[in-house]
């Protein structure tokens, strides 16, 4: 599986973002998006997602399914944790995988995976910043979807779960998957490759 960007193009509010943009990354590997403020990482990962349309461009996910858009084989994890507050975190866990399909982990395993077994009956609208950014990472886990867009993933993680974060990162590699990140912080995860965008690329 390969997904493949060729001359992507994109514009918010009527500017241009970025333009001629070209990468491949292959399942198995991690594309790692770095640069300034402002220079358009979010922007790159919502047009994968399929939340914000290319002004140009195309994008192929050789090798998936032909008959899904590429959007929905993303997961997006994203600024927002996607959770609703009243619902518990099972609850909150369990409505994601059955939304999602592809059953994958369970609701009881994911949860184990990032630490949050011991509070599945909690409101989601309790948890803190980063247990809330945990629980939206155990959506990743309970349905397979091979390409993962990552948008700093890292952000309100303590040390432990940004250990837990690259553990799965790499394992949804090792299974095949891609990912796509975006960060500011280093993402020691391998194999990868790296894009970065300079403030230059940034249109005026
Ligand atoms: N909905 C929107 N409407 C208009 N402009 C937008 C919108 N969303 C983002 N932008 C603009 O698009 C540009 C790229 O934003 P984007 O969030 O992709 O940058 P980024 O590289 O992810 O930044 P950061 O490192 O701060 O998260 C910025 O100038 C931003 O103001």
């Amino acid at each position: 599986m390969k997904l493949i960007a060729e001359d992507l193009a994109c514009e918010r509010g009527g500017r241009r973002v970025f333009d001629h943009l070209i990468f491949d990354v292959s399942a198995g590997e991690a594309l790692i998006v770095t640069g300034p403020n402002g220079v358009g990482k979010s922007s790159l990962l919502r047009v994968l997602a399929g939340l914000v349309p290319a002004t140009s461009g195309t994008l192929t996910l050789e090798g998936g399914e032909v008959e899904l858009s590429l959007a929905s084989q993303c997961h997006y994890f994203g600024h927002a944790d996607a959770l609703k507050p009243p619902l518990t975190v099972a609850e909150n866990l369990a409505f994601w995988r059955s939304y999602n399909g592809k059953p994958a982990a369970s609701v009881d395993d994911a949860l184990e995976e990032v630490g949050l077994e011991f509070i599945t009956h909690l409101p989601a609208g309790y948890l803190s910043a980063g247990q809330r950014r945990r629980l939206a990472l155990a959506r990743l886990l309970v349905s397979w979807r091979p390409v993962w867009l990552l948008d700093e993933p890292t952000s309100a993680l303590d040390a432990a779960s940004e250990a837990k974060l690259l553990e799965l990162m790499h394992a949804h590699l090792a299974k095949g998957g891609l990912i796509v990140a975006a960060t500011h912080q280093d993402l020691p995860v391998s194999p990868a490759r790296h894009l970065r965008f300079e403030a230059a690329e940034a249109a005026a």
